[in-house]
């Protein structure tokens, strides 16, 4: 998990995943399964990315009661992923039920998937946590506020992003996982993310992951796209 670049595969389905795979041959790679894809393939799509050998961020960002969160991540830690998620704003009692369900759903001799709680997603800016949540609190202090309550409840750390994580860190530790989406090298466009930053200032924060989606995706060359993001992220100079 540390270090990692988790492509996010938001495909419609299958096939155009496995096309999309073609080009990075049989390198390892760490994947993100988000909503999209698992509602049109349900767990075969795991099991189809498992065979390849890549490892599997799941993510569903479970957030309902307590007792349904917790039935749910017992089945869904049988499928084998490496990591999957929680809203944190489900609250501390729903993410600790999250990880009863997946310590009770992993088949024996079989590490639990690790677990992280979205704080405010990336699409949300500051105005909107003023003007829509009325929480009043800064958008910062909510991120902080939804990481200390998932760390209490005994997750391995949240989604951020690339912003807050430096905060997270000097507050929580750095054992504490910061996995963070809204990566955007300098020529990609935004679209809906809100709270983005290139790879380079991801690294220089100490973040544990980054998850980037289209702007390898959507890529004219995908392998080439990821490679240099990849460069960028680990510090590599070519
Ligand atoms: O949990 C996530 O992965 C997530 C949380 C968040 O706050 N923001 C966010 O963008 N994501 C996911 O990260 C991916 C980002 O994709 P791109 O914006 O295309 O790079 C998408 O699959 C989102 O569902």
């Amino acid at each position: 998990m540390k270090d990692s670049l988790i492509i996010a595969l938001d495909f419609p389905d299958k096939g155009q995943v496995l096309d999309f795979l073609v080009p990075f041959g049989t390198e390892q790679l760490f994947v993100k399964v988000g909503m999209e894809l698992f509602y049109s393939e349900g767990p075969s799509i795991i099991e189809e990315l498992k065979k390849q050998n890549h490892k599997i961020f799941l993510d569903l960002k479970l957030h309902d009661i307590p007792n349904t969160v917790k039935s749910a991540m017992k089945v869904l830690a049988g499928l084998g992923c490496d990591l999957v998620n929680v809203h944190a704003a489900g609250g501390s009692e729903m993410m600790a039920a999250a990880l009863e369900g997946l310590d009770a759903g992993t088949p024996s001799g079989l590490k639990r998937p690790e677990c992280i709680a979205v704080t405010q997603l990336t699409s949300t800016s500051a105005v909107q946590v003023n003007e829509e949540q009325l929480i009043g609190v800064s958008l910062q202090e909510s991120v902080l506020n939804y990481a200390e309550l998932a760390k209490k409840a005994g997750l391995d750390g949240v989604v951020c992003s690339p912003h807050e994580a430096g905060m997270i860190h000097g507050r929580l530790g750095t054992k504490f996982l910061t996995v963070t989406p809204g990566i955007r090298p300098v020529e990609s466009g935004q679209q809906d993310q809100k709270r983005t930053a290139t790879p380079g200032f991801a690294r220089e924060q100490g973040i544990s992951a980054i998850v980037v989606g289209r702007p390898i995706t959507l890529a004219v060359d995908p392998l080439e796209s990821y490679l240099k993001i990849k460069n960028d992220w680990k510090g590599v100079r070519i």
